[in-house]
């Protein structure tokens, strides 16, 4: 939607747009900085520029993800953590998560809310905080279980479409497997995040305590190939950009993230 200037505080103007496309892209720059720093996101009618970010474990989604949103000033969605989220939740349902017509049944006790500030980002199921404990290598094992039902894959997409539309900032990262290809297809950036399979395991076995370095790599390699049945996450799809950050450190790849996000802002500007 246009911005107008009742979309900002009492007394401040828009300025004009300017013809050019990078002309536009400044203004964009400059409208996002405005709102980045202002309280008023609560009070804007904007449609979100989506970022559209998937990839394989370890990639570094959520990371670079979050850290982009931040220095976008965007809004951050991890979709992973709402597969998580109900793979305990549908387990402290007492379903048998092998089951899924009896997991597909407590879809509709399943009461999520995730928070989208990437400075205070936390996950409830039922009101409860399960921020913590989705990450546990119980509830990692058992996803897989859930994700691959497409119910509950119809069902969630729908939710994380109304989170995107819903944001209040001027865009929202959102990063999962299938973000490019189903949930935000027509995002202006797509990205597909990747490492090889090498890097990928030295960062997460940096990053586990408590368990050897080959069975987190096991684990993880385990968990590509059971997704990777249900959406392919490992090549691009067309007008997916591939960043490939095995040579790249965190900082890097957060920076390519932004650089790729601008240049598709000033292409559509
Ligand atoms: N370019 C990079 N260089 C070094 N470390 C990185 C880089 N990108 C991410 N990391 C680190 O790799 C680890 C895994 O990243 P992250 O958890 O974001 O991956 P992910 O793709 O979300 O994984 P999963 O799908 O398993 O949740 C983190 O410790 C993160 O800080
Ligand atoms: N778009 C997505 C996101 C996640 N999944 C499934 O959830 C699991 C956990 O995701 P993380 O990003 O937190 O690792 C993942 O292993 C997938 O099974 C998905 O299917 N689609």
């Amino acid at each position: 939607m246009t911005p107008t200037d009742s979309d900002l505080p009492d007394g401040a103007t828009l300025p004009d747009v300017p013809a050019t496309s990078e002309g536009v892209a400044a203004f964009k720059d400059d409208l996002y900085a405005r709102f980045r720093d202002s309280s008023l996101y609560g009070e804007t009618s904007f449609a979100p520029v989506v970022v559209a970010v998937d990839g394989p474990a370890g990639s570094g989604k959520s990371s670079v993800s979050r850290a982009a949103a931040r220095a976008l000033g965007f809004a951050y969605q991890d979709t992973g953590a709402a597969y998580r989220a109900f793979a305990l939740h549908a387990a402290d349902s007492g379903v048998d998560l092998t089951d899924p017509v009896a997991v597909i049944g407590t879809l509709g006790t399943f009461e999520y809310e995730i928070g989208t500030d990437p400075d205070d980002h936390y996950v409830r199921v039922g009101g409860r905080d399960v921020t913590d404990e989705i990450r546990t290598p119980r509830v990692t094992a058992s996803v897989a279980n859930v994700s691959k039902i497409p119910e509950v894959r119809a069902y969630l997409v729908d939710l994380f479409r109304q989170v995107i539309a819903s944001t209040r900032r001027p865009g929202i990262v959102t990063e999962g497997r299938d973000i490019t290809t189903v949930v935000a297809p027509e995002a202006p950036a797509r990205i597909l995040l990747t490492a090889s399979e090498e890097a990928r395991m030295a960062r997460r076995s940096a990053e586990v305590t408590g368990q050897s370095a080959e069975e987190t790599a096991r684990q993880l390699a385990h968990r590509d190939q059971q997704d990777s049945k249900v959406v392919d996450f490992m090549t691009a799809a067309d007008g997916v950009t591939t960043l490939d950050s095995t040579d790249l450190d965190f900082d890097q790849t957060v920076s390519a993230v932004v650089e790729l996000v601008r240049q598709a802002a000033s292409q559509k500007g």
